[in-house]
């Protein structure tokens, strides 16, 4: 028989954990149950995906972490905060759409999580120009965002989200809108800097190749209420690149993710 988990055992496992959902349920107050009961647990530093059909409440949960929403029953714990997340306290949020204010240059942009925290103006700028180099747009601060590609104002988006310097990223469906290739370089660039940041990163796909390429672990919702289907581990060389890309064990990972997948799709059209 294996010993009882000593106390500071407990402690030290809870206390590696960035966000835990456990029993989550939402139901919205039309009726719709979006969600659960949904357990999951995510380690600080890890990078999971989040795949799950159109509908199935992956936003919803997202939007529960962030404590943009509260949840119907169960706990949503992040970190070291029990019972609902303080909105811009250690999470980072970067929806599909930019959501860029166009009267404004792309350092204002950047500068606004910090501007409302009441940073003064001048570190503000110094932290926003900072933000804006790791995304590779140093040259951009004084840009308008309607001179700005769909992936550069992404990029934008990205250094708004990073400039609090969050321990969380929450991305919903980023790259969704973009074409292929700029969302190859975004993934790979992202890659990098969390790398380079050792930052939590939870995001939502309905890609099964970005969901494989990005992450260490993809976590498959079935169709709504959204559930754990599948707790899919993607373990290859690192740091991974394009090689992975092509490789055999990259196509056997997503005949694996999307074999996972199906039964979420079962009874709905695909048209
Ligand atoms: N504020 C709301 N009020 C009522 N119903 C909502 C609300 N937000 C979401 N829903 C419903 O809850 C369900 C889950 O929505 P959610 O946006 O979380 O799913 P999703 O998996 O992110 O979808 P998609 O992949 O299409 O973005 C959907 O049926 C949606 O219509």
């Amino acid at each position: 028989m294996s010993a009882a988990p000593t106390s500071s055992a407990v402690e030290a496992s809870l206390t590696a954990l960035a966000v835990s959902l456990r029993g989550v349920t939402k139901t919205y107050d039309n009726g719709v149950m979006a969600l659960g009961p949904l357990d999951l647990a995510v380690r600080k530093g890890e990078f999971i995906a989040l795949l799950g059909p159109s509908g199935c409440g992956k936003s919803t949960a997202l939007r529960l972490i962030a404590g943009l929403s509260a949840p119907s029953s169960g706990t949503v714990r992040v970190a070291h905060h029990e019972g609902p997340a303080q909105p811009g306290h250690g999470i980072g949020f970067v929806f599909q759409e930019p959501t860029l204010m166009p009267w404004t240059s792309v350092r204002e942009n950047v500068r606004l999580p910090l501007k409302l925290g009441g940073v003064p103006k001048a570190e503000g700028r110094a932290r926003a120009d900072q933000a804006l180099a790791s995304v590779g747009l140093a040259d951009f601060a004084d840009a308008f965002p309607r001179e700005l590609s769909g992936g550069m104002k992404m990029r934008v988006s990205l250094a708004r989200a990073l400039v609090t310097d969050p321990d969380i990223l929450l991305m919903d469906e980023p790259f969704a809108a973009l074409d292929e290739i700029t969302r190859f370089r975004l993934n790979n660039d992202l890659l990098t800097l969390w790398r380079s940041l050792g930052k939590t990163v939870i995001f939502v796909t309905h890609s099964v190749f970005e969901s494989v390429y990005l992450s260490q672990r993809v976590v498959v919702m079935t169709a709504r209420p959204g559930r754990i289907q599948a707790d899919i581990r993607i373990e290859t060389v690192e740091p991974r690149g394009e090689e992975f890309r092509t490789s055999a064990a990259y196509s056997d990972y997503c005949r694996r993710v999307s074999a996972a997948l199906a039964p979420s799709y079962s009874g709905q059209s695909t048209l």
